[in-house]
């Protein structure tokens, strides 16, 4: 945790404190039970949203400086990224009015809607859009595919990821042996679409984070569960 820039600091503390990480067993998207879970959805309160907003905010704002990111409009996949790349937005917006206040978002229904304004988007038109995908989590990377898959149909160009947290899992491996070594599915990802990709926090800095903080036994479950399906890369 003290390597850690000071918001990435401040962001761990408050998903600890305010039980967004959780301890027990958890079953993934990608049909691996996890002894850890990371619940988004869980930053319901505004003091808590206003923390991960701003730690997205500033990784955001620091890669774009840099020159490691540039984009048009941020999206949020469904749903929890949803409330996640409004409040970023915002808060983007706040922190530098001259680059930001401008900026838009949008995101997508899980299933089209055919009466009203119909679609399976809402908020500023993708097409011909540099488009950053703003998400909690990647474990398999199956949900940001199918976001590309759902950004590009729209005519946007894909520009970025940053999520608030790495798993650093490898990929399902296609034949069910997990035990053998595999690659991220963040660094695959990055390698298939030529994209930055950003995380926020990843699991190796939650098990610096949480010593001292959370059960013995949980941190060591945790721990044999990065053993056995950390990735190569
Ligand atoms: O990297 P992956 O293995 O794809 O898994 C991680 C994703 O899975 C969950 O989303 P889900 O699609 O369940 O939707 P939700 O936002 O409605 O919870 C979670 O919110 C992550 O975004
Ligand atoms: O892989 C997942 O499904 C997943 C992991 C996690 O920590 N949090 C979450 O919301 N989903």
């Amino acid at each position: 945790m003290s390597n850690l820039p000071q918001y990435k600091k401040d962001f761990l503390k408050s998903a600890i404190d305010g039980n967004i990480l959780k301890f027990g067993s958890f079953l993934l998207k990608s049909g691996r039970t996890s002894p850890y879970f990371f619940n988004a959805g869980d930053f319901y309160r505004a003091d808590l949203l206003n923390s991960i907003a701003t730690a997205y905010a500033q990784n955001i704002a620091e890669h774009r400086s840099a020159g490691a990111l540039d984009f048009d409009i941020i999206f949020g996949p469904a749903y929890k990224g949803i409330p996640l790349a409004t409040a970023a937005t915002i808060r983007l917006g706040q922190l530098d009015p001259a680059r930001y206040s401008s900026l838009e978002y949008s995101f997508d229904r899980k299933e089209a809607k055919d009466h009203g304004e119909g679609g399976n988007i809402v908020g500023a038109p993708l097409k011909g859009k540099r488009v950053l995908i703003v998400d909690d989590v990647i474990t398999a990377g199956t949900a940001k595919r199918e976001a590309i898959a759902k950004i590009e149909k729209e005519g946007g160009i894909v520009a970025g990821i940053v999520v608030a947290l790495d798993r650093m899992e490898k990929l399902p491996a296609k034949d069910g042996d997990d035990s053998k070594p595999g690659p991220s599915a963040l660094g695959e990802l990055k390698k298939e679409y030529n994209l930055p990709i950003f995380a926020i926090l990843t699991l190796d800095d939650i098990i610096e984070g949480i010593k001292g903080l959370v059960g013995e036994e949980d941190i060591k479950r945790t721990e044999e569960y990065r053993e056995k399906y950390k990735a190569t890369d």
